[in-house]
């Protein structure tokens, strides 16, 4: 079963700046004898959708269906970010600019840097650029096709009239997401979430010298623009999420190696949007979301993320691994921060699992269900005799944890040595502790400190006809 949102049901509208990204690769070995700078030979040419269309890519490669509202000119670029963009599959909408270019940036690359950067563009913002007219009808008309809607604005012109649009959102109840630019945010009232990153925030409300400052003059600006949250990406310091009526969320980079940043931001506010319009939570999409730019860092150019490799960071649990899932107590709670930090609801369940019975994988798929993770507590064999008598358990613990490991709905095991499991459930302190259908709540141990902590407890349903010990009994009657 995946642990990602269903992004193939999701539909997003991207409208924006688009642009086309150029990169020149070559071999660098001289000066030029004409001016102080380096002759590349260069050898590949690569085209790329920029901009709108890069976050509109990166929809797409999530499996999202993806729709784009976007501005180009009459010219060779335009007609090459068209194809580029129909390839991905994408629904486009193309409005042109008969007297404009389509943006270009043009990288001349060469032992694996940028040597220099060309921009190709005129600002749309002036008044006949474009119809106008056009493009809102265009946006009138894709509006209720989609789920949510992103606006990638990069100041280039194409949203100067960002707050119709927004408010068009509004009445229609659909989330808008929006990367905003420029010092002038009252564009952008009303908007679920905006992602500036730290100098795009602190042009508008001036320098954030540390991490108190940033969260108290973003949570003014929260409210002043009426936004639902805002979402501040801090490069190598991750991102914070500031909300209306919530503590802020410090997620720290996810980052394994970072090679190029370039783009780092359409693939947070687009895998974000993504989630939201699959129906994740907030928390749960930023989550994703600063797992999805850790992988885009390591890559080079303005890049996607497949939902293989965003689910793979998150399952730490891979198949034919024997060891995997099987913890002891220290190494769980760290367990525990990580699947905390991904924005997982972990639920946990205990028992002896001595001889493992249809019951019991009826009772712990279920349990799953309840959350994101499950973590299983196993009596240690001194513990079940204590329970059950000298004669068990059957199965050494090491045993019984390796059989509870191997199952899908399991993601965690670890033992514990009590007669009851009250002094571990304190200390890993899950969202949702669940035991079977032969307790009350009030008999489960460490539902108090469960509770205490904003989490709680669940009785599932027994299954009749399932036990080891009536397993044992029947192994043992005379034939
Ligand atoms: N140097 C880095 N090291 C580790 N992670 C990084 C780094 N730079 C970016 N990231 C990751 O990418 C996310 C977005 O990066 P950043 O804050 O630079 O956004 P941005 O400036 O909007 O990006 P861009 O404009 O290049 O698209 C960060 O929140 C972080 O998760
Ligand atoms: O805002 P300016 O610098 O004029 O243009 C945007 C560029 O810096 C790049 O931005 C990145 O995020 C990507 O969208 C990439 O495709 C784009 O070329």
């Amino acid at each position: 079963m995946s642990l990602l949102p269903r992004f193939a049901k999701a539909r997003v509208l991207v409208v924006g700046d688009v642009m086309l990204d150029r990169y020149w690769t070559g071999s660098t070995s001289r000066i030029s004898p004409e001016a102080p700078v380096p002759v590349v030979r260069v050898s590949r040419d690569q085209a790329r959708p920029g901009g709108a269309a890069n976050v509109a890519l990166n929809l797409a490669a999530l499996g999202v269906q993806t729709r784009l509202l976007g501005v180009i000119g009459a010219d060779e670029a335009g007609a090459v970010l068209r194809e580029r963009v129909a390839e991905a599959s994408i629904a486009a909408h193309w409005i042109e600019a008969p007297t404009h270019p389509t943006i270009t940036k043009l990288r001349v690359l060469s032992r694996n840097q940028q040597v220099i950067r060309l921009d190709f563009e005129e600002s749309f913002a002036a008044g006949d650029a474009f119809a106008r007219e056009d493009f809102s009808r265009a946006f009138d008309a894709l509006l209720p096709q989609v789920d949510a809607v992103l606006l990638s604005d990069y100041g280039k012109g194409t949203l100067a009239q960002v707050q119709a649009l927004i408010e068009a959102c509004r009445r229609a109840g659909k989330p808008v997401t929006v990367d905003p630019k420029g010092s002038d945010y009252a564009r952008y009232r009303g908007a679920t979430l905006l992602t500036p990153n730290v100098p795009e925030l602190e042009a508008v409300v001036g320098a954030c010298a540390d991490e108190a400052t940033l969260v108290a003059k973003g949570e003014a600006l929260l409210h002043e623009l009426q936004l639902q949250a805002l979402l501040v990406t801090r490069s190598e310091k991750g991102m914070t999420l500031l909300r209306v009526d919530a503590a802020p969320l410090h997620l720290p980079t996810q980052a394994r190696e970072v090679f190029d940043v370039t783009g780092a931001g359409d693939t947070v506010i687009s895998t974000l949007t993504a989630a939201l319009a699959a129906g994740a939570d907030l928390e749960r999409a930023v989550t994703l979301s600063n797992a999805a730019a850790g992988i885009t860092v390591g890559k080079l150019g303005a890049a996607t993320v497949s939902p293989a490799e965003l689910e793979a960071t998150l399952d730490p649990h891979p198949v034919g691994d024997s060891e995997a899932g099987m913890f002891d107590e220290d190494a769980l709670l760290g367990w525990m921060e990580r699947a905390r930090a991904q924005g997982q609801r972990v639920v946990m369940t205990n028992g002896c699992f001595d001889l493992l019975h249809v019951g019991h994988l009826r009772y712990l798929e279920q349990a799953r269900k309840l959350g994101d993770r499950l973590i299983v507590a196993v009596n240690d064999d001194d513990s079940v005799r204590r329970l059950k008598g000298p004669a068990r358990p059957l199965n050494t613990v090491a045993d019984r944890m390796r059989l509870l490991a191997g199952l899908k709905c399991v993601d965690a095991v670890v033992a514990f040595g009590e007669d009851t499991p009250a002094r571990l459930i304190g200390r890993v302190l899950p969202d949702i502790l669940v035991k079977g259908g032969d307790y009350t709540v009030e008999q489960v141990a460490g539902h108090e400190a469960v509770a205490a902590a904003g989490g709680r407890t669940v009785i599932l349903d027994f299954y009749d006809g399932y036990s080891t010990t009536s397993t044992i009994a029947r192994a043992q009657k005379p034939v």
